[in-house]
């Protein structure tokens, strides 16, 4: 056997071993790449249960629930799931109205940035109560953070 033949058959299986150990190791990219973030999140489903959770969680606290006195709650959760959806890049059937129109009444009743630090709240902690990652719920949190002019007709 000349030299070559014993560096394939001695060293390679080692090679080999420590190619393995070395990708095994690698931490894998956090992200599948080309997927929603509602896809990430686990679809239909998931948004639908974190909405759930979410007004549960915003009709319990006393910062902002009176917003939310008189509301068809069904229909609200409804909505927010259908704009949440498409917000997070699944299919678009929101057809509710627009961040600014929706809320201007609220912005009258004197809905300001105390409000929506209070929704943010509630959002994570939802994201966080279902086991969402963190960098997932940095996402979803960048997002809903996205629409605070107009909510509060900035
Ligand atoms: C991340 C920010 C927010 C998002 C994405 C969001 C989303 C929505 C959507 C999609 C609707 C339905 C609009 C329609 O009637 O067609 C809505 C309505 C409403 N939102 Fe928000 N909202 C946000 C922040 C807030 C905050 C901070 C409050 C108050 C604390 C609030 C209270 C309400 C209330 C009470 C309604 C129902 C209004 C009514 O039917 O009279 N929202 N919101």
């Amino acid at each position: 056997m000349g030299s070559f033949g014993v560096v394939i058959f001695v060293f390679l299986p080692f090679i080999l071993l420590a190619l393995m150990i070395l990708l095994a190791g690698k931490p894998q990219p956090a992200v599948a790449s080309g997927q929603s973030i509602y896809q990430q999140l686990g679809g239909e489903a998931a948004v639908n249960a974190a909405v759930d959770i979410f007004y549960r969680k915003v009709l319990k606290d006393a910062r902002i629930s009176h917003f939310f006195a008189g509301v068809d709650m069904d229909k609200q959760a409804a909505k927010q799931k259908a704009f949440l959806t498409m917000a997070f890049g699944g299919p678009h059937k929101y057809t509710g109205e627009d961040m600014r129109r929706g809320h201007a009444h609220l912005v009258k009743q004197g809905l300001n940035d105390s409000h929506f630090d209070a929704v943010m709240e509630h959002l994570g902690g939802t994201l966080k109560e279902l086991n969402v990652p963190g960098h997932l719920i940095a996402q979803c949190a960048a997002i809903a953070e996205s629409t605070r002019k107009d909510v509060l007709g900035k």
